[in-house]
Order: structure tokens, then C-alpha cells, then sequence
């Protein structure tokens, strides 16, 4: 698919001006995050909003952007850009995604969120990763990819053929990519929730790829559809596999897709799973909703990157604007993952609020690019970035 300049957005908010259907979106983070905390039910928003502890490295992730400054080049005539990366032998229009985000389904108000993300997918060339806890079942979700690659993401159940099976239901769907999330076979500290208690209530609205799947059906000693209580509870059983080195040859084993790992930020780590086989690395502290006292994800990031040697490097927590997502580039990523900001255009808008959010982020990368003089992805490992 080709898509017109990414900071083409610019013009056109400029032109459709205070009239048009735009402008009724927030312009800023700030914003979009406020609007969003009033649009959602209470519990949903301190669900998405918070992290782990007092919240710490949550904003750190945010604020350790600020610490990282871009070195703009000049006469270099970067005039037409090239944001598109090739990702795993499949070309990827932007070299942005939408990182997994569970529950995200109850984000939109007729509570199909993750359909509602595959088709913002659709419309702008950025990949979803979905959501092993999700409200619609993948087969859904990637049905309405419309020819944008997609990610699934596996949390591994201990049930080890359930694994398989969700996996197998994966590569049918046509996902591009496994990616296994290591960093949450068991949620973190989470006041918000814990205040709330609402968790596994949502929780359990979101089981909807292991109560379409056979192998889980077979587990279960009752009618699903008539008692969902049954599931939540075999679901609670499995949930939650905590992984070690020794389990990544039968991973391996599982799928012949590229095989992602989530959760990385020690070099050594990247390096173990690299001489390990797996396909990609993807460096993250899950937006410092699991261990709060953690370093920011980005300063992580060049460790990891060089570890990992010739793996792309996936990278989210933290990135907030079409700036951020340049640094991280810059920084070695070759791929990054929107969390937190699309959820709220979701929220806000549905499908145009999660469009209108991706595409406020590329074009403002696009355009940094533009003023800092990077043509494309590549000439940003040319000593682009310092530390402020
Ligand atoms: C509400 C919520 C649910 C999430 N669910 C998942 C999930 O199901 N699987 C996963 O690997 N990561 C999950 N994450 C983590 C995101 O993939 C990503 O690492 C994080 O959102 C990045 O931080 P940021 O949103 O602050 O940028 C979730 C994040 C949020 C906010
Ligand atoms: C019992 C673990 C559920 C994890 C829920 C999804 C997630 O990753 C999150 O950060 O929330």
C-alpha cells in the first residue's frame, strides 16, 4: 500500500480548519489523556491510565525523552521522505505500530475495541499487535486487517497445547509475527486497581480468544455460553506460564512466523534470546505497569539494540509524541510501539480517534525528519541523537 507524505496531515487539518470533523480532537497529549479520562467509565480509565507503585517509572518512560535531543543536519535537501521500513521480508509503511494493548476492547463504546483497532490498522498501514486478551477472537481482528501486517501477541498459558493451539489460530488468521510477552505472568503492584477492585471484572470480559478456542472448550466441564463463569475460572487456572530459557526451544517449536520476545531491557538478555534463536527482540517495561522502580525504556534501549546485533529491535513505553518516536529510531529501534495514546483515541473517537492520533504522531515525525534533515530511517543511525 503507498500512503501520500505522512505530514500531509498538517495541510489538511490547516485546511479543513475549526469547521471540519478534526479539530474536535485533541491536538496534544495532555489533552487527548484529560478527555479521555472524562469519556471513560471510571473503571476502565484507571485500568489504562495507571501503573505499578506510586507510578514512577511510568513517568519516567515519559520524561527520559526529554533527556535525548536530536542533532538536526542541514543542506542535505531531505524534502521527500521515506518512513517505510522492511520488517521480517514484509515492507511496513511506517515504522510505527500499535503495541498490544489487553482490555483495549472496552475502550470503544460498543465495546469492540480491538476490532475497532485492526481497522485504524486498516485505514493508516500500522501494524496492530493484538492482544492475547482480547474482546473479539484474533480469527475477527485480523479479518479486518485489510492487508496491513499484523502481530499477535501470546501471553503463555501453562497449558502448553493451549498455547499451541492459540498460536496455530494465529498463523491461519495470516498474523506476521508472534510476539511473547515475558515481563506479566502475573500482574505487578497496581494501586488504581487494587483501589477499584475492578480488574477482574474487566479481565473477564476479555477472554474471548481462549473461549473461542477448541482446546480450551474441550477443558471445560460446562456450557460456556451459558455459564461464563466457568471459563473465567479454567481461564484463571492457565493463565499466566512463567517462562525460562529452558521453554524457548519448545517456543521455537510452536510457529515458523517470526518469534518476538517482549519485555527485554538488559543487554544480556537480548543477547541470550538472540543466541537463542528467536527473530526479534522487543525492548519495553510494559509502560512501567508491572515493576515500578525500573529504569525508562528508552535509556535501555541502545544496550539493547547493540546486543541484539543484526535482530530488529521493537521498542515501546513512553512514546507520546511523533518526536519521541524519531529519538527512538534514532536511537536504534526499527520499529515503535504506540500504547497508551491510541487507547484514548479510541475512546474519544473510535476508529477516527485512533486514526487521527496515528496519524497526528507520523506526521509530526515525518516532519521533524523533515526539519532535521533525514530522508529516511536509515540516515537517522548517522549520529542523530545526543544525550541532552
Ligand atoms: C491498558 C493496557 C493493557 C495492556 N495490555 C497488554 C497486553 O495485553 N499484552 C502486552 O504485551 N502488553 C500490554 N500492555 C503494555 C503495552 O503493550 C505497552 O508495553 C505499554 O502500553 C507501553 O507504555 P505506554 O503506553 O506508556 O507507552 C498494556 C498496556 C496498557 C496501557
Ligand atoms: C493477569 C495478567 C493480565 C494482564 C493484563 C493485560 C496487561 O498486560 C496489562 O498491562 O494490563
Amino acid at each position: 500500500m503507498t500512503h501520500p507524505p505522512f505530514g500531509n496531515y498538517q495541510n489538511e487539518i490547516y485546511l479543513n480548519g475549526l469547521g471540519g470533523v478534526l479539530p474536535t480532537l485533541p491536538m496534544t497529549f495532555a489533552e487527548l489523556e484529560e478527555r479521555a479520562g472524562q469519556a471513560l467509565p471510571p473503571s476502565v480509565w484507571s485500568y489504562v491510565a495507571g501503573g505499578a507503585g506510586d507510578e514512577n517509572t511510568q513517568r519516567a518512560n515519559v520524561e527520559a525523552f526529554h533527556r535525548w535531543g536530536l542533532m538536526p543536519r542541514m543542506l542535505v535537501g531531505a524534502t521527500e521522505r521515506d518512513l517505510s521500513v522492511e520488517l521480517w521480508g514484509t515492507r511496513w509503511a511506517a515504522p510505527v505500530f500499535m503495541a498490544p494493548i489487553g482490555v483495549v476492547g472496552l475502550c470503544a463504546q460498543d465495546g469492540h475495541g480491538d476490532l475497532a483497532t485492526a481497522r485504524a490498522a486498516a485505514r493508516t498501514g500500522v501494524p496492530m499487535c493484538a492482544s492475547t486478551l482480547g474482546v473479539d477472537p484474533l480469527e475477527d481482528v485480523a479479518a479486518e486487517f485489510g492487508g496491513t501486517p499484523g502481530l499477535f501477541q501470546l501471553y503463555t498459558p501453562t497449558d502448553r497445547d493451549l498455547a499451541e493451539s492459540l498460536v496455530r489460530r494465529a498463523e491461519a488468521a495470516g498474523f506476521a509475527g508472534i510476539v511473547v510477552t515475558l515481563d506479566t505472568w502475573v500482574t505487578g503492584w497496581r494501586p488504581r486497581d487494587l483501589a477499584t477492585s475492578n480488574f477482574p471484572q474487566l479481565r473477564g470480559q476479555c477472554l474471548a480468544n481462549y473461549t473461542s478456542d477448541p482446546h480450551f472448550r474441550s477443558k471445560v466441564d460446562a456450557d460456556l455460553d451459558a455459564d461464563p463463569r466457568a471459563g473465567v475460572l479454567h481461564w484463571a487456572g492457565v493463565f499466566g506460564k512463567s517462562l525460562t530459557w529452558d521453554d524457548l526451544a519448545w517456543l521455537r517449536s510452536l510457529t515458523t512466523l517470526p518469534l518476538i520476545l517482549k519485555g527485554i531491557c538488559h543487554p544480556e538478555d537480548a543477547r541470550r534470546a538472540r543466541d537463542h534463536g528467536v527473530d526479534g527482540i522487543y525492548c519495553s517495561n510494559h509502560g512501567g505497569r508491572q515493576a515500578n522502580g525500573g529504569l525508562p525504556a528508552i535509556d535501555c534501549l541502545p544496550g539493547v539494540v547493540e546486543a541484539a546485533g543484526d535482530l530488529p529491535v521493537l521498542f515501546d513505553s513512553g512514546v507520546r509524541t511523533g518526536t519521541d518516536v524519531v529519538k527512538a529510531l534514532a536511537l536504534g529501534a526499527s520499529a515503535v510501539g504506540i500504547g497508551r495514546p491510541y487507547a484514548y483515541g479510541l475512546a474519544l473517537g473510535g476508529v477516527d480517534g485512533i486514526v487521527h492520533v496515528l496519524r497526528s504522531i507520523l506526521a509530526e515525525a515525518d516532519l521533524t525528519m523533515a526539519v532535521d534533515g533525514y530522508a529516511d530511517v536509515a540516515a537517522l543511525a548517522d549520529d542523530a541523537i545526543r544525550r541532552c
